[in-house]
This record gives C-alpha cells, sequence and structure tokens, in this order.
C-alpha cells in the first residue's frame, strides 16, 4: 500500500575512518567531530580520572613511611615528605575542581600538567635515595606505561610528558651512578614502557572514535526510522480522517455513520433503548446555488454543518450524506423525542441566515426521522426516515415528518 521508500533513506552514509582519524593523534581532524566525541566519553573520563587521581595522592601520603624508615628524620626526608604532601594535596584539589566543573576533565591538559609535576619528584629520588634506584625506575616505568593506558587520556598530551619522564630519569641516572650499563638500560627501560603506551593508547583511540562513528550512524538511522514511522501514521490518521470526513463541512461522513451506527445500535439493543435517526434536506438548495453561484452554496452547507456540530448532544451524530442531504443519529431518544430535537433546529436553522458577500442567506430544511425497529439495518432505517422526508417536501417543505413503524400505514407531521 505504502509503494517503494524514497531511496535517500536507504543509503547508507558511513564516512571512511582514515579519512577522519589522524594516524598519528588518534583524532578526529574534525575539531567539531572531536569535541563531540570527548563530550560524550565525559561521565567515564571524569569517573577514570577522579579514581586514578585519589590513588596517585594515597600512594604520595603511603610512601612517607618506607622514606623514614630508609632515611630518618633528616633534611633529604623532609624535602621528600613537604613535596609528597603538597603535591598530594594538589592532586586531591585536582579531585575537587572535576566534581565543580566536569569539563575541566574533557581535554586532559591539567592532568598531564599533574604529571609533569609529578616526575621531578621521581627525579629527586635518584639523588635523595640512590639505593632504591631500581625500585624508582620501576616506579617510573609504570607510571610511564599508566600515562597512556590507565586514565583515558590523549596521546598527543601523554606523548611528551612521557619523552619528559624518560629524559628526565634517564638524567637522573646518569647524574647518580657511573656504570654504563646502568645509565643504557635505565633509559632504554624508561623509553620502552611510553613507545608501548603510545602505540596501544593510539590503537584504543582509534577503536574507541570508530565505535562513536557508528554509534552516531546508529542513532542517525534510529531517528530517520523513527521520524519515518510518524510521518506514516500521520499519513494513516489523515486518510483515516479523509475516509471517514465530509471535507466541505468537516462533518463524518456516511462511513463513520455506519460505524457508528453499528456500535449504537448493538448497545441500544443490549439496553433496550430506543435509536432513531433523522434525515434532514436543505429545501429549494439549487436556487441557493442558482442566486449566490457554487461557493455561495457551499458557504451555507458549510454554515448548517457548524450548526449541525453545536446543536445536537454529544452522543448523537451528525453525518453529511449527500448535496445537501444530512442525517443525524440520535441514540436513547424515541421518534417523538427525535422528533422535538430535530425541529428544534429546522426553528433555528430558518431563523439563523448565513452571511455570503455581503448578502444575508436564509435556508429551510425537511426532516423524516424514524425509529430503529429491532434488527433494522442503517440502510432500511435511512430508507425509512427518506420516507417520511419526502412527504415533508410534498407538503410544503420547512418541516418534520416523523416515520411510522415499519409496516403501519401513515407517517406524522
Ligand atoms: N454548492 C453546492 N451545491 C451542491 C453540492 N452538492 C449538491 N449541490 C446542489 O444541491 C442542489 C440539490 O438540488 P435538488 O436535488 O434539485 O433539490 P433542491 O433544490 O434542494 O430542492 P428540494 O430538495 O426539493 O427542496 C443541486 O443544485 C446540486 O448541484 C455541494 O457540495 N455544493
Amino acid at each position: 500500500m505504502w509503494g517503494a521508500m524514497p531511496s535517500a533513506h536507504s543509503e547508507t552514509r558511513v564516512v571512511p575512518l582514515p579519512e577522519r582519524v589522524s594516524p598519528l593523534s588518534g583524532e578526529f581532524v574534525d575539531a567539531a567531530l572531536e569535541q563531540a566525541f570527548r563530550e560524550s566519553t565525559l561521565a567515564r573520563v571524569l569517573s577514570q580520572q577522579r579514581t586514578g587521581l585519589v590513588l596517585w595522592a594515597a600512594l604520595m601520603i603511603v610512601f612517607v613511611v618506607p622514606d623514614y624508615l630508609a632515611l630518618g628524620a633528616v633534611p633529604s626526608f623532609w624535602v621528600l615528605a613537604v613535596y609528597r604532601g603538597v603535591f598530594a594535596l594538589l592532586l586531591l584539589a585536582t579531585v575537587e575542581a572535576f566534581r565543580r566543573k566536569p569539563a575541566l576533565a574533557l581535554h586532559g591538559h591539567l592532568l598531564m600538567g599533574l604529571a609533569l609535576l609529578g616526575y621531578p619528584f621521581f627525579f629527586l629520588l635518584y639523588g635523595l635515595r640512590p639505593e632504591i634506584r631500581s625500585f624508582n625506575t620501576g616506579a617510573i616505568m609504570v607510571i610511564q606505561l599508566m600515562l597512556f593506558l590507565f586514565v583515558p587520556v590523549r596521546v598527543t598530551l601523554a606523548a611528551p610528558v612521557a619523552l619528559f619522564g624518560a629524559v628526565g630519569a634517564t638524567l637522573g641516572v646518569w647524574l647518580t651512578t657511573t656504570e654504563v650499563f646502568v645509565k643504557v638500560g635505565t633509559a632504554f627501560l624508561v623509553a620502552l614502557p611510553a613507545v608501548l603506551g603510545y602505540a596501544a593508547a593510539l590503537r584504543q583511540q582509534k577503536t574507541e572514535r570508530q565505535e562513536y562513528l557508528l554509534r552516531r550512524q546508529l542513532q542517525d538511522a534510529n531517528r530517520e526510522l523513527q521520524d519515518e514511522v510518524a510521518r506514516r501514521v500521520a499519513l494513516q490518521d489523515e486518510l483515516e480522517r479523509h475516509a471517514s470526513t465530509d471535507l466541505l463541512t468537516g462533518l463524518p461522513n456516511r462511513r463513520a455513520l455506519a460505524e457508528r451506527f453499528a456500535t449504537e445500535s448493538a448497545r441500544a439493543q443490549r439496553r433496550s433503548e430506543p435509536l432513531s435517526l433523522a434525515m434532514l434536506d436543505l429545501d429549494h438548495f439549487k436556487r441557493v446555488n442558482d442566486t449566490h453561484g457554487h461557493a455561495g452554496g457551499d458557504a451555507v452547507l458549510n454554515a448548517v454543518g457548524e450548526m449541525c456540530l453545536r446543536s445536537f448532544r454529544g452522543v448523537d451524530m451528525a453525518a453529511r450524506v449527500g448535496g445537501e442531504e444530512f442525517a443525524v443519529m440520535l441514540p436513547d431518544a424515541n421518534v417523538q423525542q427525535a422528533g422535538a430535537v430535530m425541529q428544534r433546529f429546522i426553528d433555528q436553522l430558518a431563523a439563523t441566515p448565513t452571511t455570503v458577500g455581503n448578502q444575508a442567506v436564509r435556508v429551510t430544511a425537511t426532516a423524516g426521522v424514524a425509529q430503529q425497529q429491532p434488527g433494522e439495518d442503517l440502510n432500511v432505517l435511512m430508507a425509512r426516515a427518506d420516507a417520511a422526508l419526502y412527504i415533508g417536501k410534498q407538503a410544503g417543505r420547512n418541516r418534520v415528518v416523523l416515520a411510522p413503524p415499519a409496516g403501519s400505514a401513515s407517517a406524522s407531521g
């Protein structure tokens, strides 16, 4: 029924990844896209950076104890202890800053700044605690790896910081030892995890962005699908409305009347309540058209439709069933009650002129009313009401005629 979908909707719009992600930085070339990606990861980045900072602060404090045990309360211990304390406070202050302003975590500059400040502490250790040189080198190796892998940070920022760490550690060792093997070995040991970390983090960054693009494409496709469904539902509603509404007057049409009649008729029979139907036809409507033109006639039909919507009860249903012919279904009303309602309507119509152009046009109408007999269908009921209407026309119009029950002799006006 719907026919073929417009081809624009079925086209895939996947942009190949290599064109959009820089091979060295692992970031989107398009700055706005990169920003959108980072914003989409903010909650995760924030939570991981906070955890990393708290852990880092805890380690800085905990290691005061081994420093003391190894050095005692000598000046170099106090240098280290103050460095540790100040740095731990700085780390915790950053956690608080992230809590207040999460966007600070977005670009990774703060974290990498802290890493830059943190490294000299380890460089110092080479001079102040030479007996733990190997341990210190091991710690720097771990930090080099963590820079890239532990917290999600950008390789473009982590790489220079890692280089700083590698150079500083190498210098620290070169200045505090004469053993060439240790000097060269340390340089190699601190550089290696940085290179490995860079390669792994770069790959991860690319994968994350690839997933992000796919997710966005999926969301776009989903949104398009939802829009399409909404468009079709609206179209379906519109079609249904057109199928059951008379476009000129906005009243229900015959089809809608038949549907409601089926329901009301079943209900009336279940409850042993009366159900009546009136056929109403405008008198000498041809003259209205002849005098005021077809548009003038339409305006009058419209006004009658509006009056129908205003005048009957909510349970009643007025429908336009022909050119200038209307049907009114009146549940829970016998033929006399329905006749009285229709008489009021006809009187009101006769007393209410419609303005066409600058002229007041008065129309009258004739109605035939019939009460449904047990088991009587809509067509038969309409035919009986129509017969009464015909009698009304014959008798001079502008009146209501009640149809006798099926099979009895004559109608009454
Ligand atoms: N403007 C307009 N006229 C319509 C429409 N549908 C039917 N008509 C006109 O309604 C008129 C009906 O004329 P007739 O059936 O002869 O009946 P009448 O002139 O109302 O006379 P009686 O019904 O005998 O009182 C015709 O002129 C139709 O062209 C419509 O949608 N708009």
